[in-house]
């Protein structure tokens, strides 16, 4: 099956980079393509094995597969050079705030995809959601699941649920990263050792999330007793009402997602 990536940034080298350590994909069949930095496809090509070209009769040329994966500020200009070439087959964009009906616009009918996957795909671990047009074939389905189960979990969600999406697990990592920027700078006395304990105990959580079948507020109450360090750890935390400051992240990130969406049809409606 012949997949090609329409841009080869991040998210691009991540998804590759997740598919080429599946045993469902060929990275001989993964072809990639940017706006003009040869020298990041020859990287590409080197470390990954994927091929590469900027001449989209050749890149196009028996696509099965379609990955849209350039910047939104990028994507009319990458989907009008698309158009020329597409033959109603699947395409599956990543971008966060650009719509399936969008896309109709420019290339017409065929099947379309949305994905809002995270950089953790690097290493097989993104939690992706994904929503389809009514175009595509329980074949295609197939494949586009199969493309992201390949670099992590994958739920189908309605496309509008995919601004939710985006402001949770695709933005996510970096709230975590965030968290764990501060644990580090209140541990700075430790040096280098902080770091070890803070990543076996994000690791040790996440495994008990997924593995102890007990609800989060189940396990936070395991770990603090009564008049311990818990309760006076975590009385800091509601006393800077830090739930309301994840709440409010989380929001905002979500409506920000609408708002590129609008801002960009708006921008880009004629
Ligand atoms: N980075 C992240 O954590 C996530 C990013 N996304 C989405 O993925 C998309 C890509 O993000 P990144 O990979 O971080 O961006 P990036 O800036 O690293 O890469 C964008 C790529 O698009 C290429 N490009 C630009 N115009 C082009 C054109 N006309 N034709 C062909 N290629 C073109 C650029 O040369 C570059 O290779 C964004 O729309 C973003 O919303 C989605 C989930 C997570
Ligand atoms: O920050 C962004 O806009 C992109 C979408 C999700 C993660 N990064």
């Amino acid at each position: 099956m012949k997949i090609v990536f329409v841009g080869a940034g991040s998210m691009a080298e991540a998804m590759i980079k997740g598919m080429k350590n599946s045993s469902e994909f060929k990275h001989t069949d993964i072809w990639v393509t940017n706006k003009h930095d040869h020298a990041r496809l020859d990287k590409l090509s080197e470390h990954y094995g994927v091929k590469s070209t900027y001449n989209f009769s050749e890149l196009f040329d028996a696509a099965d597969l379609i990955i849209l994966a350039v910047k939104p500020k990028d994507a009319k200009e990458a989907l009008s050079s698309v158009k020329p070439f597409y033959n109603r087959q699947l395409l599956i964009s990543v971008l966060a705030g650009l719509s399936i009906s969008f896309i109709e616009q420019i290339l017409g009918h065929g099947a379309i995809a949305r994905a809002m996957p995270n950089t953790s795909a690097m290493i097989g671990e993104s939690a992706t959601g994904l929503s389809f047009n009514s175009q595509l074939s329980d074949s295609q389905k197939a494949v586009a699941r199969s493309i992201f189960s390949s670099i992590g979990s994958v739920t189908y969600v309605e496309e509008s649920r995919l601004d939710l999406v985006t402001g949770l697990s695709g933005s996510g990592p970096a709230y975590i990263y965030y968290v764990v920027e501060a644990m580090e700078k209140a541990a700075a006395e430790l040096g280098e050792d902080a770091m070890p304990f803070i990543i076996q105990t994000l690791k040790g959580a996440a495994h008990m999330l997924e593995t102890s079948n007990q609800s989060p507020e189940n396990l936070r109450k395991a770990i603090t007793s009564e008049g311990g360090t818990t309760e006076a750890g975590i009385a800091e935390l509601d006393c800077r009402q830090v739930k309301d400051a994840f709440a409010a992240c989380i929001k905002e990130a979500t409506v920000h997602s609408e708002r590129l969406r609008r801002q960009f049809e708006q921008t880009h409606s004629s």
